[in-house]
């Protein structure tokens, strides 16, 4: 992709990925520009929008008019909200009305929410008419920092997390950060405990520097918001432009994810648990896991928790209030659909420290089942 100069108050990073590079644009009234910004990038003046029914009445009609006034057509399809939704009968759903509008192959689907719309949408643009261009305008903190970025579209299976899916690329991110003042609170935290996954993979400084001001992030400081989103993303660019399909290094963004994923899917899709709550819970398993192993300090484990409790993120499953969980055996068997599985063994993120993480094969049956009876 071409790389026009940036417009004032606008920060840009790319993702580069060769002839699927694409711009990662971060700013306030983004929204509002779109059909501005989008306008030359896209292979055709048409566009079809996917978003949400809390999204839409906040954030849809601005979108759609600055679309208009940049001459892009696009009509809009609203989904019911949370993570229910990524599921093969929605997937169908967008599909079919997608293939009666006569979508084209130049049209570009517009995926305007959280993560829930920007998975499914991508996987949609991935598999209709074997492929069509998608754009990513995030509007969670999770999505801004996090799911927009390097392709990995999918929905879930009745069984597990994003168990059906494809790598694909959207022609370019627009994280409006004015969005995130009319975020829920709890899925604000949820977000957050993405970026804290970020900086524990491999920034310490990253996560000093969240530790001094998370909690202005998190009560609405634009500065320490834009510096958050923007950290997170440029980690997430360098990892994914290094191993786009996760044939190694990559794997390190899942940490805290192999016990979160079984935990959300445990817990049930409609259960209300956010992934983020349940990233934040894998983030301590596994960093208590390695402490147990004795590959890592106790200490570090403890400014995990310590950080995660202080801003009011869940610690442990007991945490969520209104799950009824299984048995620590059954959260373990779960570990078995998990992508990351090789020869028949899990793969997990364990730490030697904060910003110091590693892929391991290494953990029995019985250390899993420990990790989730906490
Ligand atoms: N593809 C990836 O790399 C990747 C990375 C991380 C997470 N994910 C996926 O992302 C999903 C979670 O994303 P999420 O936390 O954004 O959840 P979400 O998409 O369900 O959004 C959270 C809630 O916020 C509402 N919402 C969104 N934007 C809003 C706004 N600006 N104002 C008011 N309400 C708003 C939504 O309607 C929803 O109710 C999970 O399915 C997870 O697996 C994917
Ligand atoms: O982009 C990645 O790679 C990640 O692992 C980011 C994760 O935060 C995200 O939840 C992702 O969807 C997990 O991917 P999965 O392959 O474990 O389903
Ligand atoms: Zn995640």
């Amino acid at each position: 992709m071409d790389a026009p100069s940036t417009p004032p108050g606008i920060d840009r990073l790319d993702l580069d990925l060769g002839p699927r590079s694409y711009p990662i644009l971060v700013g306030d009234g983004l929204i509002e520009r779109a059909g501005a910004l989008l306008r030359d990038r896209l292979p055709a003046r048409r566009a079809f929008v996917i978003t949400d029914e809390n999204v839409a009445p906040i954030h849809l009609n601005p979108l759609l008019k600055s679309l208009q006034a940049g001459g892009i057509e696009a009509p809009h399809l609203i989904l019911k909200a949370g993570e229910s939704t990524k599921c093969l009968a929605v997937l169908e759903e967008v599909l079919e009305t997608l293939i009666a509008v006569r979508t084209e192959r130049s049209t570009t689907l517009i995926a305007l929410g959280g993560g829930v719309i920007g998975d499914l949408t991508g996987f949609a643009a991935a598999v209709l008419l074997r492929g069509v261009p998608f754009v990513q305008i995030p509007t969670t903190l999770l999505a801004q920092v996090d799911s927009s970025v390097g392709g990995k579209t999918g929905i879930n299976s009745r069984t597990g997390k994003n168990l059906i899916g494809a790598f694909h690329q959207p022609r370019a991110v627009l994280a409006d950060t004015h969005t995130l003042d009319t975020l829920p609170r709890r899925d604000l935290l949820a977000g957050y405990a993405e970026v804290v996954k970020t900086a524990l993979i491999g920034d310490a400084p990253f996560f000093a520097w969240l530790e001094a001001n998370g909690q202005a992030l998190l009560d609405g400081d634009g500065a320490a918001r834009r510096h958050a989103v923007l950290t997170s993303c440029a980690t997430k660019a360098r990892v994914v432009a290094a191993d786009e399909r996760e044939a190694g290094q990559r794997a390190l963004l899942n940490l805290g994810h192999t016990f979160g994923h079984a935990l959300e899917a445990e817990a049930g899709f409609d259960s209300g648990l956010r992934h983020g709550e349940a990233v934040a819970i894998g983030l301590v398993m596994a960093y208590d896991t390695s402490v147990r192993r004795g590959l890592c300090p106790p200490q570090a484990a403890e400014r995990v928790r310590a950080h995660l409790k202080s801003v009011g993120l869940p610690t442990r499953p007991g945490d969520i209030p209104g799950i009824d969980w299984p048995g620590a055996d059954d959260l373990a068997r779960h570990v078995a659909f998990d992508k990351k599985v090789k020869d028949g063994r899990p793969t997990f993120v364990l730490a030697r420290d904060i910003g110091d993480t590693f892929l391991s094969q290494d953990l029995t049956p019985a250390d899993i089942e420990t990790a989730f009876a906490g």
